[in-house]
C-alpha cells in the first residue's frame, strides 16, 4: 500500500529584516517576527513523477484557490533526490507576508522524509528547506524562524544563527492583505535593502508591543511601506492597537483581542495566535 505521509509548519510574518552572510557563506537575514498558528498542512506519497498541487481553502473548506506547480517545492524534491505527488493546504493567501513558501517547503521535506523513510535529521530537512527558500528567492529568514515558535529576534542569520523566542503573548493577531508582494523583487533590489539596512531597529523587544513599534519604524523609514498599509496602521494607531505591515505583501498585521474589529472595515480579516512550536510531523494515513 502506498504510504501517505503529513506534516504541518507555522507560517511566519517578518517585521523587519536585515539581508545577512551566514558564517558558512549562504544567503540570510537577522531579523523581528512572529510565528503564526497559521500555516502550510503537506501531504506527500510516492509517485513516479513529481508534481504539486497548492490548495487555498476559505474559512467552510471551500477550495479558494488551486495552484499547479511549485518551483521551490520541486526544487526541494530533486536535491532530496525523489520524486512524489505533493498537495498543500493553506488558508491564508499566498505571496503576502505569512512565509507560506518557508512553511511549504518545511512540510513538505518533512513528509517526504517520513514517506520515503530518508531517515533524515531535523537539521537535514531544515537545510533542504532553507537552501530551497534561498535558492528560489521566496525568502531569507521564514525557514529558521518555523523552526520553532514565539514572537522572535534572529540577533545572527542562517539556520544556526542565534534567534531568542518569546512567549509572553497569549492575545490574538489578527492580518489583512490589500495583496501580494513579489518577495524576490525586493530582496534582490540593491537600493530598497540599502534602505532597509539603514532603517534597520537595533536591539531586541522586550515585549511584543515594542516588537509592533520596532517594525512599524522599520516599515515607515525603509520606505517599504505602502499607501494602503499606513492608512490601515494610523487606523490602529487611533485606537492605541499595536500594528505594523507585513514584510513582504501589501498588508497589516496587528496584535490585541480588540485589532480584528478596526481591521474589519479594510477587508477580510484574518484570526491567528502566535505559534509554541514549529513545524511537526502529523499523523500517518
Ligand atoms: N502554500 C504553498 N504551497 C506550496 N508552494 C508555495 C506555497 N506558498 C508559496 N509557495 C511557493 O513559493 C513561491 C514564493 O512564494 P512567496 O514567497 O511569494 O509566498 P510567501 O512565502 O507566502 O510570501 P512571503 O515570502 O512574502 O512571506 C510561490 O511562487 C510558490 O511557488
Ligand atoms: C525577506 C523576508 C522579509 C521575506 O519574507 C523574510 O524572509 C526575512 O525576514 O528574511
Amino acid at each position: 500500500m502506498t504510504k501517505i505521509s503529513r506534516a504541518f509548519s507555522p507560517g511566519h510574518i517578518s517585521g523587519y529584516f536585515c539581508p545577512k552572510t551566514c558564517k558558512n557563506g549562504d544567503k540570510g537575514s537577522i531579523g523581528g517576527g512572529i510565528v503564526i498558528t497559521e500555516g502550510v498542512t503537506s501531504t506527500v506519497s510516492y509517485s513516479d513523477k513529481t508534481s504539486v498541487e497548492i490548495i487555498r481553502r476559505g474559512r467552510s473548506g471551500e477550495i479558494l484557490t488551486k495552484i499547479i506547480g511549485s518551483p521551490p517545492i520541486e526544487y526541494a524534491l530533486s536535491r532530496m533526490n525523489v520524486t512524489a505527488r505533493v498537495q498543500t493546504e493553506c488558508r491564508l493567501p499566498l505571496g503576502s507576508g505569512f512565509g507560506l513558501s518557508a512553511a511549504a517547503l518545511l512540510a513538505t521535506v518533512s513528509a517526504a522524509d517520513d514517506c520515503f523513510e530518508c531517515g533524515y535529521s531535523r537539521e537535514k530537512i531544515e537545510a533542504f528547506a532553507y537552501e530551497a527558500e534561498v535558492y528560489s528567492s521566496s525568502g531569507l529568514g521564514d525557514v529558521p524562524a518555523c523552526t520553532g515558535g514565539g514572537y522572535i529576534c534572529r540577533k545572527t542569520p542562517g539556520l544556526d544563527g542565534e534567534i531568542i523566542r518569546n512567549y509572553d503573548a497569549g492575545e490574538e493577531i489578527a492580518a489583512v492583505s490589500s495583496g501580494p508582494i513579489p518577495t524576490g523583487e525586493i530582496i534582490k533590489n540593491p537600493q530598497i535593502l540599502k534602505r532597509a539596512k539603514g532603517a534597520f531597529p537595533s536591539g531586541c523587544p522586550e515585549s511584543i508591543e515594542e516588537f509592533f513599534r520596532m517594525s512599524k519604524q522599520f516599515a515607515f523609514k525603509s520606505g517599504i511601506l505602502t499607501k494602503d498599509a499606513e492608512e490601515i496602521i494610523r487606523a490602529c494607531e487611533s485606537e492605541s492597537v499595536p500594528a505594523s505591515m507585513t514584510m513582504l505583501g501589501n498588508g497589516v498585521f496587528a496584535y490585541g483581542n480588540s485589532a480584528k474589529e478596526i481591521l474589519s472595515s479594510f477587508g477580510e480579516v484574518y484570526t491567528m495566535k502566535i505559534s509554541e512550536s514549529g513545524y511537526s510531523l502529523l499523523q500517518s494515513k
